[in-house]
């Protein structure tokens, strides 16, 4: 099927290419030029501005925001709607707060499909995994989409109505910032006991068999190995924290304890307040962690 792809950055890029592999036609924009002309060399159809991506899509019209949540999504919205009507489908990939997404989905004409998007660019290979809300029938009308995108027919689902979708990403991201804390505390902890440890070891050896094997443990073995057993120069700085913030409000609302993911939150927090420094060993490796999964900036010690 013929798709537009708006937002051509970390995650959009890889969203419009895994949908040319699955033998879709990808119209794609962005407002950064080069971005696009980056893409047009690789395949993706350029666009010169929204109106222009939306005129190049024939009807339906299916098209792909992957911009940074908040006002970027309302702007590409604004800059859509007059050339949408009711059989069209938009899907937001990005991580927006959910409320947003069922707000956006009453204000437009088209049908709204809010997909919370996993595995960050890290996984362009293996493809995400995908928490979609909206219309049944604009979900069921995407699949092949999807299964290009997801790692396949098993890593896309609905979720529920519009919201649904946002909504799962957002407590997957509280349960993220948990398991990142989690493990730094146990590397933090080895780091600083009895023994003299060879941490890239010990992930690998949990890696292979144990109980807390996972993908992030896989992360934090390719950390040590590439920052050191020290992790070298990394900050005990994480950034980000939106999905948890909203995680724990949420929890709050719904009288939900999340002490776990509260906890993990509030280390980030306490990180940025502390300064760049040498600091935690725990926060230093949530830090490397996001430039793993996410290729999110690592902040580094002055
Ligand atoms: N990086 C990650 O690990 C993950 C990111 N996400 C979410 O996906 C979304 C995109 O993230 P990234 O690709 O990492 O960000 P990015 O910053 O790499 O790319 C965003 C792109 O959107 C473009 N853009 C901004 N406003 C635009 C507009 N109005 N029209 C067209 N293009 C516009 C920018 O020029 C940029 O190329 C965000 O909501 C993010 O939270 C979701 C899952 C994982
Ligand atoms: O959604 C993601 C991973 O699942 C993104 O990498 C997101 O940026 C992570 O959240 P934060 O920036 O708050 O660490």
């Amino acid at each position: 099927m013929e798709i537009g792809v708006l937002g051509l950055g970390r995650m959009g890029r890889i969203v419009a290419d895994r949908l040319r592999e699955g033998g879709h036609e990808v119209v794609g924009y962005d407002v950064d030029p080069d971005t696009v002309a980056a893409a047009a060399e690789d395949g993706i159809t350029p666009a010169e501005s929204i109106p222009d991506l939306a005129q190049q899509l024939s009807a339906p019209k299916r098209i792909w925001l992957v911009v940074p949540s908040g006002d970027p999504v309302d702007a590409a919205l604004d800059e859509l709607d007059p050339h949408l009507d009711e059989e069209d489908i938009v899907i937001d990939g990005g991580n927006s707060y959910f409320e947003h997404s069922i707000r956006r989905a009453e204000s437009i004409d088209a049908a709204y499909l809010d997909c919370g998007t996993s595995g960050g660019p890290a996984s362009a290979e293996a493809g995400f995994s995908m928490m979609v809300g909206g219309p049944e029938w604009a979900y069921e009308g995407l699949v092949p989409a999807f299964d290009a995108v997801a790692t396949g027919p098993a890593g896309h689902d609905r979720m529920g109505p519009v919201g649904s979708g946002h909504y799962v990403k957002m407590v997957h991201n509280g349960v993220e910032y948990a398991l990142m804390q989690a493990y730094g505390e146990g590397f933090e902890l080895l780091a600083n006991g009895r023994y003299d440890l060879d941490l890239e070891a010990v992930a690998r050896t949990w890696n292979n068999g144990a109980v807390i094997r996972s993908w992030l443990l896989e992360l934090c073995e390719e950390a040590f190995r590439e920052e050191g057993n020290d992790l070298g120069d990394v900050a005990d700085h994480v950034a980000g924290g939106s999905t948890g913030t909203w995680t724990v409000q949420e929890a709050l609302e719904q009288e939900v304890p999340v002490p776990l993911i509260y906890q993990a939150l509030a280390e980030r927090f306490d990180s940025r307040a502390s300064g760049d420094g040498e600091g935690r060993f725990a926060r230093r490796l949530a830090n490397r962690l996001r430039y793993g999964f996410g290729r999110h900036e690592v902040a580094r010690q002055d």
